[in-house]
C-alpha cells in the first residue's frame, strides 16, 4: 500500500514528513508526500529536512524521488528492512555554505526505527543542538529519552560539541539498542513536583552570564515555592550562544522548558522567560508538556498496549501528528479537546 499524504495539512510544518518517513521505514510501506511545509514561509525540504530524508533512506535502503532543497514532494521506497548500524548524518551535507538545522529532528527521524531493528546502532549528528522551533537536545537528553526508555527504548546520548543557530556545528552521539518492543505508557497523573533542575549554558561568553541566568532562574522558582537548583556551566564552542534549560521531574513525569540567549537580551530575561514557561505549565496541573504530547504519539502508536496521557495544551502538532499516524493504520488516536486527555490504541500491525 503507497501511503499519500498531504504536507499542508493541518500545522503543515516538517512533522508530518519526519513521521511519515519514521513510519515508512518501520514498516516498509512506500510514501508519496505532496504539498510538502506548504505552511511556512519558505516550504519545501530545508537542510534538516533533507538530512531526516537522507537518513532515513539510508537505514533502510530506500529509493527516493524528490530529494533535493526546496522540493514540496517526496516519493520513498523502502528497500527492506531497516538496518541497524553506525552512521552520520550532517545537516551541513544538505546546505551549501551549512546549517544550523536541528539534528534533534533528524534523531527523532531515526531513533524507533533503529530501536526495532535487530542489532544495535551507533550515530553521530551534526548541526544544531539548541536551535529555535525544535527540542533542545537537553531536553532529548532529560525528558524525551528518560520517557521512552519506560516505553522501552534504550537510548543514550552524548553532547560532544554545543550547536547554536545560526552556525550550527554541534555533535552529538547517540547509542541505540536494537530489538526493542515498546509498552504503552499512562500519564494521567503526574504526581507531587519534586525538583525543578536546570542548565544555564553559554559557549564562548564570560562565566557571569551562565552564573545570572542560574541565580535569576533559582530565585524566581524558589519565590514560587518550587524546589529548583540551576547549574552555571560555560564551554567552548565555535560561536558565542547561551541559553537555560529546566526539567521540572515530578514523582510520574517529566517536563522540559528552556530559552535561548541572544546579543541584546539580558541574562536575567532568559531565566525569565524559561521560568514562566515552566512556572506556566506547573499551574494547569498536566503531567505531560505540550511538547512531549505531541512526541509521544509515534512511540504510543508502535508499542503493545493502551497509552493515555493529560496533556497541559492540545497543540496543532498534536492533532496533526495523529492524522499522519492514523493514516499508516497503526493505532487509534483519540484526543479529548476539554480534558486535554490523548488515547492512544495501538492496533497492532506492525511487521514482526
Ligand atoms: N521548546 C521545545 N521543546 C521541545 N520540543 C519542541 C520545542 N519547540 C518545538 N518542539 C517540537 O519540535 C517539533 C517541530 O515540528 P515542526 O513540524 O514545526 O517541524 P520543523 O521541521 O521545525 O518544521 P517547520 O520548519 O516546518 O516548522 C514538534 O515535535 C515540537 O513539539
Amino acid at each position: 500500500m503507497i501511503v499519500d499524504i498531504d504536507g499542508s495539512y493541518g500545522e503543515g510544518g516538517g512533522q508530518i514528513l519526519r513521521t511519515s518517513l519514521s513510519l515508512a521505514a518501520i514498516t516498509g510501506n512506500p510514501i508519496s508526500i505532496y504539498n510538502i511545509r506548504a505552511q511556512r514561509k519558505k516550504p519545501g525540504l530545508a537542510a534538516q529536512h533533507l538530512t531526516a530524508v537522507r537518513a532515513a533512506a539510508t537505514i533502510c535502503n530506500a529509493q527516493v524521488r524528490g530529494d533535493a532543497l526546496g522540493s514540496m514532494m517526496l516519493e520513498f521506497i523502502p528497500g527492506g528492512a531497516v538496518n541497524a548500524g553506525n552512521y552520520t548524518f550532517d545537516v551541513n551535507e544538505a546546505q551549501e555554505g551549512g546549517s544550523a538545522g536541528a539534528i534533534t529532528l533528524v534523531l527523532q527521524t531515526v531513533l524507533l526505527p533503529l530501536s526495532l531493528a535487530s542489532g544495535d546502532s551507533h550515530v553521530t549528528l551534526r548541526g544544531g543542538t539548541h536551535v529555535p522551533f525544535s527540542p533542545p537536545m537537553t531536553y532529548i537528553e532529560k525528558v524525551y529519552l528518560p520517557i521512552l526508555q519506560r516505553m522501552g527504548v534504550q537510548a543514550k546520548i552524548e553532547l560532544g560539541a554545543w550547536g547554536w543557530y545560526p552556525q550550527g556545528g554541534g555533535v552529538v552521539q547517540l547509542q541505540i539498542n536494537g530489538g526493542q518492543k515498546f509498552n504503552g505508557i499512562n500519564l494521567k497523573e503526574r504526581g507531587n513536583l519534586q525538583q525543578v533542575r536546570g542548565l544555564a549554558v553559554v559557549t564562548e561568553l564570560p562565566s557571569h552570564i551562565p552564573q545570572r541566568m542560574a541565580s535569576r532562574a533559582e530565585n524566581l522558582l524558589r519565590a514560587a515555592d518550587l524546589q529548583a537548583v540551576v547549574q552555571p556551566s560555560r564551554n567552548k564552542g565555535i560561536a558565542p550562544g547561551a541559553g537555560l534549560f529546566l526539567t521540572a521531574e515530578y514523582e510520574n513525569s517529566l517536563a522540559g522548558f528552556g530559552a535561548l540567549g541572544r546579543l541584546g537580551l539580558p541574562a536575567e530575561k532568559v531565566a525569565q522567560m524559561a521560568c514562566e514557561e515552566l512556572l506556566k505549565f506547573h499551574q494547569t496541573g498536566a503531567a505531560v508538556d505540550e511538547h512531549l504530547a505531541d512526541q509521544l504519539l509515534l512511540p504510543a502508536a508502535l508499542a503493545s498496549h493502551l497509552s493515555e496521557y493529560q496533556t497541559a495544551k492540545v497543540s496543532m502538532h498534536l492533532k496533526t501528528n495523529a492524522w499522519v499516524i492514523e493514516k499508516f493504520e497503526l493505532a487509534k488516536i483519540t484526543v479529548d479537546e476539554v480534558q486535554k486527555m490523548v488515547r492512544v490504541q495501538p492496533s497492532l500491525l506492525l511487521p514482526s
